[in-house]
């Protein structure tokens, strides 16, 4: 596929640098060997993550000044209400700082000591909330989404047959079906709306509420658009409603999809979940009517989600993930397949197969594609993967990649050029990297932003 022409016009710069080797040595060795450590100013593309790092709009900068800053019942609140009601069509609208409040929120709303959550593969932050909270996560993801090279043009799917399985085995102890659109952890991966549908007819047939991660469901609408019979003539907007429409509410990180810088929200169906749901708000985030935002905030994602499913958007942004996807693959770089929503995932394993898991391939290969040439990835692996609350043993995931995740409207094709070229040099000299990485420092949760590390 050819590099979609940008629907944007550049109107503001920031100055970026290329930089050393001998600077980027330096870098690396100061932050213990961990990209997620190095300092801004010393990464040349950033692909850390989608997450908080996109482009807003002339529209969404200019909608800051109408921020309404009040305590209580700003105005800014009110259109952000109403944007997420309209496009996610669930009644009541929680604001929360981002995506993790929400996850936090909803988590000590529902889960108990001994609570089981099954859900479609897991995610760092979700699990660590349902894992605190005492929860038990059960991955009932489909087979398929756990081997990289795999087509499967919907890899995000629920196994049905896993999901009655642990419904037959924990049923009155299953709280809630935690399920995402896109699957962050198997490559940013869709579900489609029938299998989401049955998933959630088969909860709810034992009583048990489904919630769903939107953070990137409106990259999952324009899967579902290309790739699902009986939806190419749909809008991203109504396909968006349709995945919305059999859940019981949503957790949302405003930071990807809806095109802001931070912010988040819980969205419920249930009136007295949502006013146990504010009651912590006002704990954790702040008053319900800002839960952590300003109120220049609210008025940048309500904009920023009316941009988001507009399909010129959307459009180019697929597009240039499958551009350096397709750049890698004809180059014989090994990367997950099919390309996701979000990024394009170098198969850690397959790169550096001389290496052994315990010498940690993703974060060794993280930190070459950095020396090489300044592009800044994060592991997606056994570091993220983090231990066993059970056994304190290292989870060793079967997917171990180096995710590069591409920021919305900010990189043109050039940038996306540099970075094909980086991961082709680093795959062709693979043999070169003849050690792998251990932990110097390793910090209890999360552990993958904080990590220090040394060569083997
Ligand atoms: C699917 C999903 C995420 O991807 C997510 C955060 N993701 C990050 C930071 C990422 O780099 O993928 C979060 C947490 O959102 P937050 O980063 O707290 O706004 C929840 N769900």
């Amino acid at each position: 596929p050819d590099h979609p022409a940008e629907p944007w016009r550049i109107k503001m710069v920031e100055p970026i640098r290329t930089t050393t080797r001998e600077h980027r040595e330096e870098a690396l060795r100061a932050a213990g060997w961990n990209p997620c450590l190095l300092r801004s100013d010393d990464v040349y593309i950033d692909l850390f993550t989608d997450s908080g790092t996109s482009a807003m709009s002339d529209r969404q900068w200019s909608a800051l000044m109408r921020g309404d800053e009040a305590y209580a019942g700003a105005r800014s609140f009110y259109l952000f209400e109403e944007a997420v009601r309209g496009h996610y069509g669930y009644e009541h609208v929680i604001p929360v700082h981002q995506g993790r409040g929400g996850e936090n929120i909803l988590s000590r709303c529902l889960i108990r000591p001994g609570s089981h959550v099954p859900g479609n593969m897991y995610f760092p932050s979700t699990r660590a909330h349902q894992e605190l909270n005492g929860a038990t996560f059960h991955d009932v993801i489909i087979d398929e989404a756990h081997d990289a090279a795999g087509e499967h043009p919907f890899k995000g799917n629920v196994d049905l047959a896993k999901l009655q399985a642990v419904i037959a085995e924990h049923g009155a102890a299953i709280p809630y079906v935690s399920l995402a659109a896109t699957v962050n952890m198997a490559g940013g991966q869709p579900i489609s709306v029938a299998n989401l549908t049955a998933a959630c007819d088969l909860a709810h047939a034992h009583g048990i509420p489904v919630f769903l991660d939107t953070a990137r469901a409106v990259e999952n609408a324009w899967f579902v658009k290309q790739r699902e019979p009986g939806w190419a003539h749909r809008s991203i907007a109504d396909i968006l409603l349709a995945l919305c429409a059999p859940t019981d509410g949503a957790v949302m990180s405003a930071k990807k999809d809806c095109l802001a810088n931070i912010g988040g929200w819980i969205a419920l169906r249930d009136p007295d979940l949502a006013e146990q749901a504010r009651g912590l708000v006002l704990l954790f985030e702040g008053l319900h009517t800002y839960g952590g935002m300003a109120g220049r905030d609210m008025e940048a994602i309500a904009q920023g989600i009316t941009e988001s499913v507009d399909e010129h958007h959307i459009r180019a942004r697929i597009a240039q993930i499958e551009y350096l996807g397709h750049r890698l693959d004809t180059a014989g770089v090994p990367i997950v397949h099919p390309v996701g929503g979000h990024c394009v995932c170098v198969d850690a394993t397959a790169v550096l197969a001389h290496l052994p898991r315990t010498e940690l391939p993703g974060q060794t290969l993280a930190a070459a594609v950095y020396l090489e040439g300044g592009v800044r990835g994060v592991e997606r692996g056994t570091v993220s993967a983090g231990r066993d609350p059970a056994t304190g043993e290292n989870r060793y995931p079967p997917l171990e990649f180096l995710r590069l995740a591409i920021p919305r409207r900010v990189y043109t094709q050039s940038h996306i050029d540099h970075v094909a070229d980086t991961l082709v040099r680093v795959h062709k000299n693979r043999h070169d990297i003849t050690h792998g990485l251990t932990f110097t420092h390793e910090p209890p949760h999360l552990r993958f932003f904080q990590a220090r590390f040394a060569p083997t």
